[in-house]
């Protein structure tokens, strides 16, 4: 029964029927610091200020940390989950990479949207399923295997560059299959060596759409890295036309990616260029590497402070019974540090209502794997490192985003985590991991990534009792 309005006299309650405030975007809260100050703080402390922004301004707030950019950052499921379903003509990913492609060019999967994505993804997807996928995680496994092996004993190492080289080697086996480029120990090297640059602060400049003068200056001062990455960049690309070359001649096409992109073609016809198909290539380099390499620093680096669960997982592996404790420790490892702490923002191309706030065309929008991943609204004890909550719980759809969701949702998801668990078994089985100081490495950026502060710097010493090594 409705009440009667008592203000108005009006018998019928109209608050029942009134619809929720919507504002619009300009209005949301956000940081006042100006942009060099938010820059700075994204650059260093990002996981720590996302926090704080969320614990001052709730679950929607802006930033400003790129000239003339709308930021907006999202950490609500509900809208995130819409972020994710909205229509691919309403939110747009495909310029939001521009930061990136210095490293991958314009044309590659990064760059598409709407139907030109989706074919793209469809016509690249049987290189990462079903039996190109057992391939795959046949050939991580085995890998993992041989370079762990080769990792340094009893000396302090900075995880990272073995990471980095074993997850460059599992790229190369989704890309190139069964047929090696006869040049890719230089090209392995080359493109480990281009992304080194996200190591410096240039790697968030766009500094080829710059005026040449400026390139030149930022070549002129060597610490910018800028030269060292041209350089390499350039080498790099001389082998993959090449090795592109050598297997277009060939005609030996398989269920590898490079065969799917040479298979492909454009609405007239034609075949995808050979720059086109470089770009795609390094776009799997750089989205499928840098990743994963981070996802396993952070395991190694929190399981050098959590002896107990490295011992359980040991226990789980020397008993051979399956690897669902492993499994739980990957989820929780992913939730407490997704290597993106911001997934790939989304262009708002035309208006739409998200959560109560009317978001303009040219608003960009970031949902936040990292506060979603921590919001003590979901996980009970937010902060702490727990992987029995994921023990044969599957993680949600919109409360554990590290791959992010919808239409480009990471396609390397299931090989990201096979190299995870094959790096951490073959470690945990055979070596015992030793730090001196067991505070735990702060975060840094590397490019869009976080990674420790110090690389995950440990020593792996020989297990001395009951060595196992580990072939799953
Ligand atoms: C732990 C490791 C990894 C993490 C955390 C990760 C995370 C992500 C995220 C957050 C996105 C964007 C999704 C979105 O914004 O909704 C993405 C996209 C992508 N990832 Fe991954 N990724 C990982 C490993 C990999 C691997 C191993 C590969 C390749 C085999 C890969 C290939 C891709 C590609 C191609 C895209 C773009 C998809 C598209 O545009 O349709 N990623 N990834």
């Amino acid at each position: 029964m409705p009440t009667p309005d008592t203000m108005t006299g009006c018998p019928v309650d109209h608050s029942a029927m009134r619809q929720p405030e919507v504002i619009p975007s300009t209005e949301l809260p956000g940081s006042t610091l100006p942009l060099i100050a938010q820059l700075w703080k994204y650059r260093t402390l990002r996981t720590v200020w996302l926090s704080q922004l969320r614990t001052e301004h709730g679950h929607r707030f802006r930033m400003n940390f790129r000239p003339k950019a709308k930021i907006y950052l999202i950490s609500d499921p509900d809208d995130v989950k819409a972020m994710f379903l909205a229509p691919r003509d309403v939110l747009h990913t495909g310029n939001g990479s521009d930061i990136l492609e210095k490293f991958f060019g314009g044309t590659g999967l990064a760059f598409l949207d709407e139907e030109a994505h989706l074919a793209r993804r469809k016509a690249l997807m049987p290189s990462i399923k079903g039996e190109a996928f057992k391939r795959i995680e046949a050939a991580a496994i085995a890998r993992a295997k041989h370079d762990v092996a080769k990792w340094p004993r009893e000396e302090i190492i900075s995880v990272h560059p073995h990471a980095h080289r074993y997850t460059i080697e599992v790229i190369r086996e989704v890309v190139f299959g069964r047929v090696t480029p006869s040049s890719w120990d230089d090209l392995g090297e080359e493109i480990f060596q281009v992304m080194e640059f996200n190591n410096h602060l240039a790697t968030v400049l766009m500094f080829e759409r710059a005026p040449r003068p400026v390139t030149w200056l930022l070549r002129a001062i060597r610490s910018t890295g800028v030269d060292h990455f041209l350089r390499h960049r350039e080498r790099a690309d001389e082998l993959l036309f090449e090795a592109i070359e050598e297997r277009r001649s060939s005609g030996d096409l398989g269920d590898d990616m490079l065969s799917m992109l040479l298979r492909i073609t454009h609405d007239d016809g034609s075949a995808l260029s050979t720059r086109e198909i470089r770009d795609e290539v390094m776009t799997m380099f750089v989205a499928g590497t840098e990743t994963t390499a981070s996802a396993i620093c952070w395991a190694l680096e929190y399981l050098s402070r959590e002896p107990e669960v490295a011992q359980r997982v040991r226990a789980e592996l020397d008993e051979g019974a399956g690897d669902a404790y492993l499994t739980a420790v990957v989820y929780e490892l992913l939730r407490v540090r997704p290597p993106l702490p911001m997934i790939i923002l989304r262009k708002v191309m035309k208006p739409l209502e998200i959560g109560g706030v009317r978001y303009e065309v040219g608003d960009e929008l970031f949902a936040s794997a990292h506060l979603l991943n921590h919001d003590p609204n979901h996980y009970d004890d937010a902060e702490a490192f727990r992987p029995e909550r994921f023990l044969d719980v599957k993680p949600g759809a919109n409360t554990w985003i590290p791959f992010g969701g919808g239409a480009i949702r990471c396609l390397g998801d299931r090989i990201a985590i096979t190299e995870i668990k094959a790096v951490l078994s073959n470690v945990l089985s055979t070596c015992e991991l030793r730090r001196e100081d067991t505070t735990p490495e702060r975060t840094r950026s590397r490019g869009v990534l976080i990674v420790p502060e110090n690389d995950a710097r440990l020593e792996l010493v020989p297990r001395t009792a009951d060595l196992k090594l580990v072939e799953n």
